[in-house]
């Protein structure tokens, strides 16, 4: 980045705080919405575009419709706001004084109250569909940018710019899809976004610092006491394969790893963890709300208990009711909440199974009254963030190619989706902007990608149960592991009695925990595809290595067999 756009960087970010903190102070001000939507946008987040300007079309319709919640609050700031005139965020590009986008109407300002709100009103919302169409278009949520833009067109048939956003769209779905005509339900509706700690996020906490391991070994002391958390250097990865498997260095990055501070005997547990960050899709299935453990069926003896509040909401026993009533329980007791993402189409399982989770941090959060990053669950656990300056899209003629952002994104799980659950909690999404911006659920999203386990379904083979055990996830992988896992209620990791090759179990004080990410029992191409995910890269561990080098001699070697043999024939005849 040149020291013009590090300026420019500064001067924006700057905006955008006293922008954020001016909706603190009036939190249903649409047009300050709409002011954090450009400097997001001159940022190069489009995904906080869009966030920001889908409130600001929520508090258009609040303004618009008197029965609803929040109107007299919306409505009441948005005269004021525009009590000195047309707001300029309102003003396409280049016009003057009023937004004149399509020529169809001059707004005039100076007309009696009711009628200057609702010419404001309409160019604000027209505003929306405009942002919405184009941010969404550019993080790849192609469907959704379609029926916003076919929205506002429906309002402003003649707008230029939806117009001609609904070009691009058409073009990018054309060019995505590989075909000459789009139909709207074959549209892709994902993109991937930024994965970073924001420039202005001071929740993160410094995951090497004396206080943080301090802190993180006083909580294995008790899930794992033979084990301690300590500063590595992880092999950074590349995407796919590579020719870095004949290297002798390999370039490295810092990171935690799990390191056993005793020996450790073969079939010993290394880890008993409970975690209450957990959720499964199945509506109405017979799953502890709590640690999602199977409920045993019902009998005279049983010690399943419900929730006394609400219906079907059921718990393994007194004591996990006893948690969740202290952890998350209360923000969701009776709120109609359960059929929120659950049983969705088998190919939005993961995306679903995700938002589970993040609703589950929300009501956490909510109960807790602590903000969703400060969870102890969230707060210190991995998110594969890259730094803000490599996300970053240089507007430079001479720069290097655009980024390769890698959090995936979609307006339905991102945008409404945690929206939509907020408002079932009965949270009002305006005021609670601190703790319930777009950026949080991007960071949580980040965190719970990098960090989370699932169970599968036996017999559909689709991930139905998701949960993030903090303390599990700090180990990392080797495709030649010296422990094992399984989860149901608890996270368990036990240490293994054979390694690869038959070779004697046991873990000796010192060394690393090594999981495993993977089915270990496959081949080597198969393991790096199925860890390639959740390592974000190729596993570059020693087993693999060898491994793809054997494969690779081997290859060679047949070749020129075969080449030999030619060559004999050749001569012979
Ligand atoms: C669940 S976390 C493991 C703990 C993590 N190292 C931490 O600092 O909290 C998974 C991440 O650790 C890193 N990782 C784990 N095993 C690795 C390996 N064998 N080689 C390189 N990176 C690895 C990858 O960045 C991966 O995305």
């Amino acid at each position: 980045m040149d020291s013009d756009s590090e300026d420019e960087t500064v001067y924006l970010l700057e905006k955008r705080r006293i922008l954020t903190e001016g909706l603190f102070r009036l939190p249903y001000d649409l047009i300050a919405y709409l002011e954090r939507a450009a400097v997001h946008s001159e940022l190069g987040y489009p995904d906080l575009a869009a966030g920001d300007s889908y409130r600001a079309l929520l508090l258009c319709d609040e303004c618009a419709n008197e029965g609803f919640e929040y109107h007299e609050d919306a409505l009441e700031t948005l005269r004021l706001r525009a009590a000195d005139g047309f707001p300029p965020v309102l003003r396409s590009p280049g016009t003057a004084h009023a937004d004149l986008a399509g020529g169809v109407e001059a707004l005039t300002i100076d007309g009696d109250q009711d009628q200057r709100t609702l010419q404001v009103i309409s160019a604000a919302s027209a505003r929306c569909y405009r942002n919405l169409s184009i941010s969404l278009l550019l993080c790849g949520c192609l469907k959704s940018a379609f029926e916003f833009c076919s929205r506002g067109l429906a309002a402003k048939p003649e707008d230029e710019e939806l117009l001609q956003a609904m070009e691009y769209i058409e073009n990018m779905a054309k060019r995505r899809l590989k075909v000459d005509e789009v139909e709207i339900n074959d549209l892709p509706d994902t993109g991937l976004v930024r994965r970073e700690i924001y420039p202005w996020n001071d929740h993160e906490p410094n995951r090497f610092s004396q206080e943080t391991l301090d802190f993180l070994n006083g909580q294995l002391a008790e899930v794992a006491p033979k084990c301690e958390v300590k500063v590595t250097e992880l092999p950074t990865l590349l995407e796919s394969a590579s020719n870095t498997d004949d290297y002798g260095i390999i370039p490295t990055n810092k990171q935690l790893g799990l390191f056993a501070k005793a020996d450790i005997e073969p079939g010993e547990t290394v880890l008993f963890e409970f975690s209450l960050l957990a959720a499964n899709n199945r509506l109405k299935e017979s799953l502890c709300d709590a640690c999602s453990s199977e409920l045993p069926p019902l009998g005279e003896n049983t010690e399943v208990v419900g929730c006394p509040e609400c219906d079907d909401i059921m718990f393994c026993n007194e004591d996990c009711l006893r948690r969740a009533q202290e952890a998350y329980h209360p923000a969701v007791c009776d709120k109609d909440i359960d059929t929120v993402a659950k049983d969705p189409n088998p190919r939005e399982k993961p995306f679903a199974l995700y938002l589970l989770l993040l609703s589950r941090s929300l009501a956490m959060a909510a109960t807790q009254e602590v903000h969703p990053l400060e969870l102890t669950e969230v707060k210190y656990i991995w998110g594969d963030f890259l730094p803000s300056s490599a996300n970053a899209v240089s507007l430079s003629p001479n720069a290097p190619p655009p980024p390769i952002w890698t959090l995936p994104f979609s307006f339905q799980y991102n945008i409404s989706g945690p929206l939509h659950v907020l408002e079932k909690m009965d949270i009002d999404i305006f005021t609670s902007l601190a703790e319930y911006d777009l950026w949080i659920f991007n960071t949580l999203y980040s965190k719970f990608r990098g960090t989370a386990s699932a169970r599968v379904n036996k017999r559909n083979g689709h991930p139905e149960v998701a949960a993030v055990h903090p303390l599990w996830s700090l180990a990392n992988h080797d495709c030649n592991p010296n422990v094992q896992w399984e989860w149901g209620g608890r996270m368990k990791l036990w240490c293994r009695e054979k390694r690869i090759g038959d070779v004697p179990g046991g873990i000796k004080a010192g060394e690393e925990i090594l999981n495993h990410y993977c089915d270990i029992d496959l081949k080597v191409q198969d393991r790096r595809e199925w860890a390639q995910g959740s390592l974000g890269g190729w596993c570059m561990c020693e087993r693999c290595r060898t491994e793809a080098a054997e494969e690779k001699a081997q290859a060679t070697n047949g070749t020129s067999e075969e080449k030999l043999v030619n060559g004999y024939a050749e001569e012979g005849a």
